[in-house]
């Protein structure tokens, strides 16, 4: 590491001309930045404009292929730079999920590398644990010291790893990528409000926040930079923008009337005069969704777009049991039906795939074919209840080649495919029980870049042809290019609808609108 005074003693941290390349991907080019001590400096930009990365870089945990970046005044020299080196700095990354033992005591988490010893040189629990009780105060987690720290909510662990870079280690450069994200509006403003209240006592720290929410940074951030496509687009004052000139700089020039990406209007069983496969009619859920009504139709991809919080996936959720609502009717096929369980939707041939893939989809340590197959063994057994073979052959054989998915055999462990193609597995899992309605809660989320056009165009010609499908997807670009219709969620209530074909259905007008930007 070299060591050079910086000349301006304010400056966090600073980075000239910093570049990150991965195969194929510039994912970070030639950025400058400057972060202040005492500022809360908002990162924003669509997903995969670089944001992560970029806090990878200052955190150490990858290394910049070209560009200079100084912390506290110090150079540092990237071929040598560690995560330890820069946590020795003051510099502390909280990312999404945080880096946690799950077996291990929350005390034992909060003082790994940084136990308190009695003069005996004895661990020095009680005072650990009375710190742990006032990092679980401060952040309000109701908490055992000795409790697993596994066994809590995410949105708890994060918290707490939050207060343990504040209070314990003591960090003066604190990144958050996202962390807002799933905390409920209360938590998130309290979390923020604590934010202004460390600087004000604390001066001599930044924090910089990624987050996906212009309100966000309005509200609580000094000034905001905006990455597009890896690359700085403008760094603003907060007091001096607003929420559209903000959205404007993420989306950047692009032509209200552009053509989807890939799908053009090629949807020729999609016939809207024909009854809906499924009418959802005034469905309320208190505190979470309000009046959401649409029908579905039979060829028809209709795309649901909102931030977290916003009431799409509750409302997801609620159309496969797994949220009950409060009011309203489903129809399906001119009968109306009331949906406890996803098991339950299944029988009305309404399928779900889940947005937890590993945890609650995948069957681990098992076959291709037996993940493929689970929800369908009563159609392909047989004589004395025993699996038909050359049937189950037929169909995983089937699935493997119309899904190209990439497995040496139908017999391969799953956990030995790479994410996209354990999606796809999962996606024929379900299409295996020949649903009338998929409902597909982010379909492409962990799925590399080369599978997730696969994965859209399985959607966009496989899964419709005589069915009706519902899905979220986190990125507003791939929602407009898979779906017929956008439905934008704000505050729990559908605030705007976009249509195929018409000039405003562009992912520049669906990310305005999720932000809240020229709604009616
Ligand atoms: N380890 C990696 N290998 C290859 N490409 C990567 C890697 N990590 C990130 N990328 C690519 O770098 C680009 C920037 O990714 P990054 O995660 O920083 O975006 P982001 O702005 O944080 O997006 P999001 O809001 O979705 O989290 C993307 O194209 C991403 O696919």
């Amino acid at each position: 590491m070299r060591s050079e005074v910086n000349s301006s003693p304010e400056v966090a941290y600073s980075l000239r001309n910093v570049q990150k390349k991965y195969p194929g991907v510039l994912a970070v080019d030639q950025v400058d930045l400057s972060v202040q001590q005492g500022e809360i400096h908002g990162i924003i930009g669509k997903n995969g404009a670089g944001k992560s990365v970029l806090m990878t870089l200052i955190a150490g945990i990858s290394r910049a292929n070209e560009g200079t970046i100084t912390i506290q005044g110090k150079e540092i020299d990237m071929r040598t730079y560690t995560p330890t080196m820069a946590r020795e700095m003051g510099v502390m990354l909280i990312p999404q999920e945080p880096l946690l033992m799950p077996s291990m005591s929350v005390i034992d988490n909060l003082f790994l590398n940084s136990e308190l010893k009695t003069r005996f040189g004895l661990l020095d629990r009680e005072k650990m644990k009375n710190i742990v009780l006032d990092i679980a105060d401060r952040m309000s987690v109701k908490v055992s010291p000795d409790a697993c720290i596994g066994s809590l909510p995410i949105e708890d662990q994060q918290l707490l790893f939050f207060g343990k870079s504040l209070f314990i280690n003591q960090s003066k450069i604190i990144l958050l990528d996202e962390i807002t994200a799933s905390l409920p509006k209360d938590r998130k403003v309290q979390l923020l409000n604590l934010l202004r209240k460390t600087i004000k006592e604390n001066p001599e720290i930044s924090f910089t926040l990624i987050t996906h929410y212009i309100n966000e940074v309005i509200e609580f951030c000094d000034r905001v930079t905006i990455l597009r496509d890896g690359r700085v687009v403008k760094t603003l004052n907060v007091p001096e923008t607003n929420a559209k000139e903000l959205a404007d700089y993420i989306v950047g020039d692009v032509k209200p009337n552009a053509t989807p990406i890939s799908f053009q209007n090629d949807r020729k069983n999609l016939d809207r005069t024909k009854k809906p496969l499924l009418r959802i009619v005034g469905l309320n859920k208190e505190g979470c969704f309000n009046n959401i009504g649409f029908d579905l139709f039979e060829g028809e991809v209709v795309g649901l777009a909102g931030l977290d919080g916003s009431g799409k996936y509750e409302f997801l959720e609620a159309l496969t049991g797994l949220i009950h609502p409060n009011e309203g009717k489903l129809i399906y096929k001119d009968r109306e039906i009331s949906i406890s369980s996803p098991t339950a939707a299944l029988k009305h041939r309404i399928a779900y795939l889940p947005k937890k893939r590993e945890e609650q989809a995948i069957i681990h340590n098992r076959s291709v074919e037996e993940n493929a197959l689970i929800s369908i063994y009563d159609r392909i057994c047989g004589w004395l209840n025993w699996i038909d073979n050359r049937k189950a052959r037929e169909i995983v054989e089937g699935n493997i080649k119309s899904l190209n998915i990439k497995t040496p055999s139908r017999h391969s462990n799953i956990d030995t495919l790479s994410g996209g193609n354990r999606q796809k597995v999962v996606i024929n899992r379900i299409s295996n029980t020949n649903p009338n309605v998929y409902l597909l809660n982010e379909p492409t989320r962990g799925v590399d870049i080369s599978t997730k056009p696969e994965i859209l165009g399985t959607i966009r010609h496989e899964l419709c042809k005589t069915s009706g499908v519902i899905l979220t997807i986190e990125s507003e670009e791939e929602l407009v290019d898979v779906s017929d219709v956008v439905y934008v969620f704000y505050k729990g209530e559908i605030r705007k609808v976009f249509h195929r074909g018409d000039p405003n259905f562009c992912f520049a007008e669906v990310y305005k609108a999720v932000q809240g930007v020229n709604l009616l």
